[in-house]
């Protein structure tokens, strides 16, 4: 890894629990999670269907208040933040990695990365704000910038959606199911991609995946099961 600077915690859960439904239909998603991710890491988290992965990604992602417990992202407390302040945290302090890239169909590459910066409102000249020039070619995507995503591969489609997740210097990376789309060598190429990022621009990720052959590329894998997080049980 290649990251200058001091590690530091960019998400912090304690004693998090999330509730769905009401009455009789109450779902436990989040059962007393506690997690920590730092600038440089990579965080995989893996686990059955309805173990209450999506919902850990949602409130990391500030889109859902937990009933129980605090929520700590880039050192701000979610607790005390309103909705603007959580709205602009998700905007400024997050980048968003999703199953097939999410591009937009009308813009070429370059553009798909300038729109992410005028979504978070931040000019070109911020200092936060990244040249997507030098992300495309991060992700060795230079050579199509002017093309438009039914141009590219998926491959190409998620490097580009990696690509712009940098584009605003988010503390943390939100990933969901990078590889869904993607066959194996793909699949490596695209995780160990954004490690290597995520090192080298001082940023940290959660990534849910169920893709168990992906995890070599991760700093850490940790396991959920009925809505508790903890280590993988030995295979
Ligand atoms: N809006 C909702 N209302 C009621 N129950 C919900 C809601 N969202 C999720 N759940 C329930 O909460 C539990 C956790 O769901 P979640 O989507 O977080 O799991 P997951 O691990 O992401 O699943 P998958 O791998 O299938 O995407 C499940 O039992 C699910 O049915």
């Amino acid at each position: 890894m290649n990251d200058s600077t001091q590690s530091r915690s960019v998400l912090e859960l304690r004693g998090v629990t999330l509730q769905h439904g009401d009455g009789d239909s109450t779902v436990t998603a989040l059962d007393n999670v506690d997690l920590d991710v730092a600038t440089g890491e990579l965080v995989a988290v893996v686990g059955p269907s309805g173990s209450g992965k999506s919902s850990l990604l949602a409130v990391a992602g500030a889109l859902i208040t937990p009933d129980q417990g605090e929520v700590r992202l880039d050192g701000v407390d979610l607790g005390t933040s309103d909705a603007s302040a959580k709205a602009r945290l998700r905007r400024e302090r997050i980048g968003f990695v999703f199953q097939s890239g999410n591009l937009i169909p009308a813009l070429t590459c370059l553009d798909q990365l300038r729109l992410a910066l005028k979504i978070a409102g931040m000019k070109e000249d911020d200092p936060r704000a990244r040249d997507p020039r030098e992300l495309l070619d991060a992700v060795s995507m230079s050579h199509k910038a002017d093309r438009r995503p039914h141009e590219l591969s998926g491959g190409e489609r998620q490097r580009v959606g990696i690509a712009r997740a940098f584009m605003t210097s988010p503390a943390l990376l939100l990933v969901d199911e990078p590889t869904a789309a993607l066959d194996r060598a793909r699949s490596h190429e695209v995780v160990e991609l954004l490690a290597r990022e995520v090192g080298s621009f001082g940023a940290g990720a959660l990534m849910v995946t169920h893709d168990h052959d992906v995890l070599e590329h991760c700093s850490r894998v940790l396991e959920m099961v009925d809505g508790s997080l903890g280590a993988p049980a030995a295979r």
